[in-house]
């Protein structure tokens, strides 16, 4: 870089005689730095001056000025701080005080002349002499004004070449600059102040794929029309700060305005451009992250979204919720969590694979997507859920319409798609900041209020804040929660009371499935505790699904030879009436191995408050299926007797409360009556309760053809269910034996 710089700075077409006077003058100056002249007399000489030297008369010149220190080209150090004018005025200076000396000698020896015509040989050499030396002087003194004019006329065009120097310097440099900028994947651009394209490095149309063009082409256009629209404006706002000063450095991720349309994202690094002490503009280095870009988002994406449907996951859902909050601190809105639930996907996994399963979910997926605001969160939390973050600004009814419309949306589309099965979801909700404050427990609110939602006979929808309402102080025991801990955990146990013929007590009819609950603190918990806290937190449902499936499982692996066994489970009316729980019996008992005629399905009284025609519609399906159907805790809370010859049931069951007053003669009366309506109404008789020999002699004695109750034995484990049966199913001599 140097080299070129250096050849340009020799001096060009100079004569013999000023490349000399250079030379000497360097070597004056050179001498002058190397060590100060010292005169004979032993003081330094100053740089400019005259000295009279006598006896001799010689006017010495001395210029001391070091010519070859003006010259940056042969030294760099500074030129010396004398030039030749004032050398030339310091000149004439001295000439007029000779001139008058030598006038006064001259007189003087005029005068001596006269006075002494005899010395006038002598006095006409002085004269001479000292005219000599004044020709002398003034022919010196031209030689000195030729060589300063000269000095003069050289420094100036040493100055011209100087500059013609400095700028092809500069221009190369700057070639060399641009050559250098060639070698860089990146692109600098020079903008002015206007933000127009001032300069621009080889690469530029490369990174716009403008592969037919110059840069040329694009100088004097402005750099932002060159920036996608959607990151325009930032790019603008961070650059008009720069040149206010406001910042120092702006680095900035955006897209470029390609001719090829592909998405090419670059990184900016701005900086204020600075002449002459001014902004002048702003220089930047574009770098093209495309792919670094890519590979991040590509990476983000993985670690926030869901696999399968591509929807925000967890993780990405958590951090907007915490946003929301802060959003909501802020503007004091509110916002809504809903969680959507498919109502029993296993089944569908069950019935047409997990292929079929993912695909409705990632159908269920784009569904809500289509159906929600871009402003909405929607995110896979797992399995078949769904969580809608769901900001709001009115009343809370907004919220239950939005949630209403999405469950119907939801079941139509749905329907349309699955010809074959029908897919329901249910929905919890949970609003921020009435019923939590924090992300974490306005989740669990959420999901409160969908367990309800799914023992409401699933597809509905329920709110947190009328949970309250529903189901009050379902929230305060510990109990609770320990219990909603057990059900989640699928850690209920099923026993088993057997079921016998009371004309042969020695063979049960069958066995009914009781659900059990032990817990670590509370021990065994009686099922009057937990059956109504399962109703006011809604897990009826749940607690009747996990009963029916171990009790299937069970009965399907027994190992003994009853096989007019039936097991008995009981059906609460919300279960019977949910859609969906007469295809999910018929798919789980399939699933189990069991024939639906082995099954008796033990229904509340209260089912025909649904509306006798309905209860109907459904008891029937059930019964025409082959389940046998029994009319449980019968006599309790019935409002119409007369409407049980209107429902398909096989059988009765007397609930125990008549039953503990068999040995009175009213109570005896009241389930006489009972026995006898039933009879006429074609239905056989199951007694509950029977606790005694004697309360079974007498109900034996009524014509009950069954009987169940602690006389008989207790609710069993499965174990000891399937000991009781074969010991009793075992000949008397063996039974007796064992
Ligand atoms: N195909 C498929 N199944 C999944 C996936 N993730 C979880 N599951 C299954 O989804 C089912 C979720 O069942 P639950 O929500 O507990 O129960 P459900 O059958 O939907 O019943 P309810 O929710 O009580 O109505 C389980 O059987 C899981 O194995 C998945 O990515 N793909």
């Amino acid at each position: 870089m140097c080299l070129p710089l250096k050849k340009r700075c020799q001096v060009p077409n100079t004569q013999e005689g000023d490349k000399s006077s250079v030379d000497n003058e360097r070597e004056k100056y050179n001498d002058k730095h190397r060590k100060p002249l010292r005169p004979s007399a032993g003081r330094p000489l100053r740089p400019l001056g005259w000295r009279l030297s006598l006896p001799t008369l010689r006017v010495e010149t001395r210029l001391a000025v070091a010519m070859s220190h003006q010259s940056p080209i042969l030294s760099t150090r500074p030129a010396p701080p004398r030039d030749a004018a004032t050398a030339c005025a310091r000149s004439n200076y001295v000439e007029p005080t000779i001139r008058s000396i030598a006038g006064a000698f001259i007189l003087a020896c005029g005068i001596l002349v006269l006075i002494k015509p005899e010395w006038s040989v002598l006095w006409a050499a002085t004269l001479c002499f000292v005219g000599f030396n004044l020709f002398q002087s003034g022919f010196t003194q031209f030689c000195v004004m030729e060589k300063l004019l000269k000095k003069l006329r050289f420094k100036s065009e040493l100055d011209e070449i100087r500059t013609l120097s400095r700028s092809h310097a500069e221009a190369e440099a700057r070639a060399a600059f641009y050559d250098t900028l060639g070698l860089l994947n990146e692109v600098v651009v020079e903008l002015s102040r206007e933000g127009e394209l001032a300069f621009l490095s080889e690469h530029w149309t490369k990174l716009l794929a403008a592969d037919g063009r110059r840069n040329a082409d694009f100088l004097g256009l402005a750099f932002l029309s060159f920036v996608k629209q959607h990151d325009r404006d930032t790019l603008e706002q961070r650059l008009s700060a720069l040149l206010k000063g406001e910042s120092d450095i702006v680095t900035l991720r955006f897209r470029m305005q390609r001719e090829d349309r592909l998405e090419h994202w670059v990184e900016g690094k701005f900086a204020r451009h600075h002449k002459h002490g001014q902004v002048h503009g702003i220089r930047g280095v574009l770098r093209d992250v495309t792919e670094a870009y890519m590979q991040e988002k590509r990476i983000s994406h993985m670690a926030m979204h869901d696999a399968l449907t591509g929807l925000p996951n967890r993780t990405y859902l958590d951090a907007r919720i915490n946003e929301a909050i802060e959003q909501s601190r802020s503007s004091a809105t509110k916002f809504a969590l809903l969680f959507i639930d498919l109502d029993n996907f296993k089944r569908i996994n069950d019935l047409y694979g997990h292929k079929a399963g993912d695909q409705l979910l990632v159908s269920v997926g784009e569904l809500l997507r289509a159906s929600l605001r871009a402003t909405d969160v929607l995110a896979r939390w797992g399995g078949d859920e769904f969580v809608v973050l769901l900001p709001f600004p009115g009343e809370i009814d907004m919220v239950r319409r939005i949630a209403s419309e999405l469950l119907d949306g939801l079941r139509n589309d749905l329907e349309k798609q699955c010809r074959d099965t029908f897919v329901t979801v249910s929905i919890g909700v949970a609003i921020y900041p009435d019923d939590a404050e924090s992300a974490e427990t306005l989740l669990v609110q959420a999901d409160k209020a969908l367990f309800y939602a799914k023992s409401q006979g699933r597809n509905n929808i329920q709110l947190y804040a009328d949970l309250q309402t529903r189901a009050p102080g379902f929230e305060d025991a510990e109990m609770t929660a320990r219990f909603v801990a057990a059900v989640k955990q699928n850690l209920l146990e099923v026993h088993y009371q057997p079921v016998m013929d009371a004309a042969n007590p020695r063979c049960p009819v069958s066995v009914e499935a009781l659900a059990r609950w032990h817990d670590d603190k509370y021990g065994w918990v009686n099922p009057a505790d937990f059956i109504p806290l399962a109703e006011n937190m809604g897990l009826i449902h749940e607690v009747g699904r996990q009963v029916l499936e171990q009790a299937l499982d069970h009965f399907s692996k027994r190992n003994n030879t009853c096989d007019a066994l039936k097991l008995a489970v009981n059906v609460s009316k919300r279960q019977l009436m949910s859609p969906d729980f007469y295809p999910t019996l018929l798919a789980t008992v399939e699933r189990f191995g069991v024939h639906p005629r082995q099954i008796k399905l033990e229904i509340t009284e209260s089912i025909a408050l649904e509306g006798i025609e309905r209860a109907r519609a459904l008891l029937q399906r059930l019964s025409d299926a082959g389940f046998t159907l029994s009319l449980d805790d019968f006599g309790t809370g019935f409002s119409s007797l007369s409407h049980v010859h209107e429902l398909p049931f096989d059988e009765i069951k007397i609930d125990i409360s008549f039953v503990r007053r068999i040995k009175t003669p009213e109570g005896r009366v009241l389930v006489k009556t009972i026995v006898d309506m039933g009879h006429a109404m074609r239905l056989a008789l199951v007694a509950e309760g029977v606790e005694d020999s004697e309360t079974a002699a007498i109900l034996q004695g009524m014509g009950v053809e069954m009987l169940q109750g602690y006389h008989f034995s207790r609710p069993m484990p499965k174990e000891v269910c399937a000991d009781f049966i074969a010991r009793l199913q075992a000949p008397p001599a063996a039974a007796a034996a064992a």
